[in-house]
């Protein structure tokens, strides 16, 4: 099988460079439309599509993201491999603002959106014990390095609803007793749909500031972000670009089973599944249906 990588860019990330045979692209799906059109090409030889999380201009709240047809596209595209480049505030003082997180856990507090591609007529149960991609995350974390960026290999990110920001008791909740190390609003459901998708997904969350809890540092303001983001943004493509090298053209079955995570997962029988649900589903799990 050929690679193909997706790149989701969050806030301050809304284009790639140095693709060749650049082209927006626009891919429609069975959930609406994605958040933007996708930029298609090729980087060292691998085929590359860029989606941009907000759209171009930063139209959608984390809340109004359009999760699944953003998913379902990158799919359809032809993508295998999912990265997710995400702002984020950090609960660690090692996790500096300019530092990157290859995150591997989430903790889950969002509640305002839709979360799953199955529903009634086809039911299926996907495993998010570990919801990241290690081979992925070694590619990630070696890119950055490769890239001079201080990076963290590992970390659970606690996404919100968002939009406001935490308060200063959540904050501290969050980092004292939820362990949770790095604070985000848009990682879920993202990384579930790209597990019930079949797609290798790993995260990488550039530390914009400390949120709310750390006594030296003041809130958590938007225009920090976007200073600290802007500064990142480089460093982002940086990774970015070192990816098709790692990841080679020819992509060997995921060790980890990202790419087989329906194998077992749907249990409606076969005589009772919704065909108008089936037929949405044909992307994401036309696979095994
Ligand atoms: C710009 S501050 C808050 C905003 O930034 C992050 O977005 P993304 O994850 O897409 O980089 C955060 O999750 C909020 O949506
Ligand atoms: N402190 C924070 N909380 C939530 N999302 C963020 N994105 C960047 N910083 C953040």
């Amino acid at each position: 099988m050929q690679t193909k990588i997706g790149v989701i860019g969050g806030s301050g990330v809304y284009e790639i460079e140095g693709l060749a045979d650049a082209e927006w692209v626009t891919v429609e799906t069975p959930w609406g439309a994605p958040s933007d059109q996708i930029l298609t090409g090729t980087l060292d030889g691998v085929p590359m599509a860029f989606l941009p999380r907000h759209g171009r201009g930063h139209v959608h709240t984390p809340t109004s993201v359009p999760y699944r047809a953003n998913i379902d596209a990158l799919k359809r595209l032809g993508v295998t491999d999912v990265i997710s480049v995400s702002a984020c505030g950090s609960f660690r003082h090692e996790m500096a603002p300019g530092d990157f997180v290859i995150v591997d856990q989430f903790i889950d507090r969002t509640f305002a959106r839709e979360k799953s591609f199955f529903g009634p007529g086809c039911v299926g149960h996907v495993s998010v014990a570990h919801p990241t991609c290690p081979r992925l995350g070694e590619a990630c974390e070696a890119s950055a390095k490769a890239a001079g960026i201080n990076v963290h290999r590992g970390g659970t990110y606690l996404a919100m609803e968002g939009p406001q920001f935490s308060t200063l008791a959540e904050s501290k909740m969050y980092r004292e007793h939820w362990g949770a190390d790095v604070i985000g609003m848009t990682n879920m459901p993202e990384a579930k749909l790209a597990r019930e998708a079949e797609l290798c997904y790993a995260s990488v969350a550039m530390v914009t500031d400390y949120d709310s809890w750390h006594p030296d540092h003041g809130e958590v303001d938007v225009s920090d972000i976007i200073a600290t983001l802007t500064g990142n943004a480089a460093k982002a493509r940086a990774l970015v670009a070192g990816l098709p090298g790692l990841l080679g053209v020819e992509r060997a079955p995921c060790p980890h089973g990202c790419d087989r995570a329906l194998e077992f997962a749907i249990l409606t029988a076969p005589e009772k599944r919704d065909p108008a649900l089936l037929a949405k589903l044909d992307a994401v799990a036309g696979r095994v249906l």
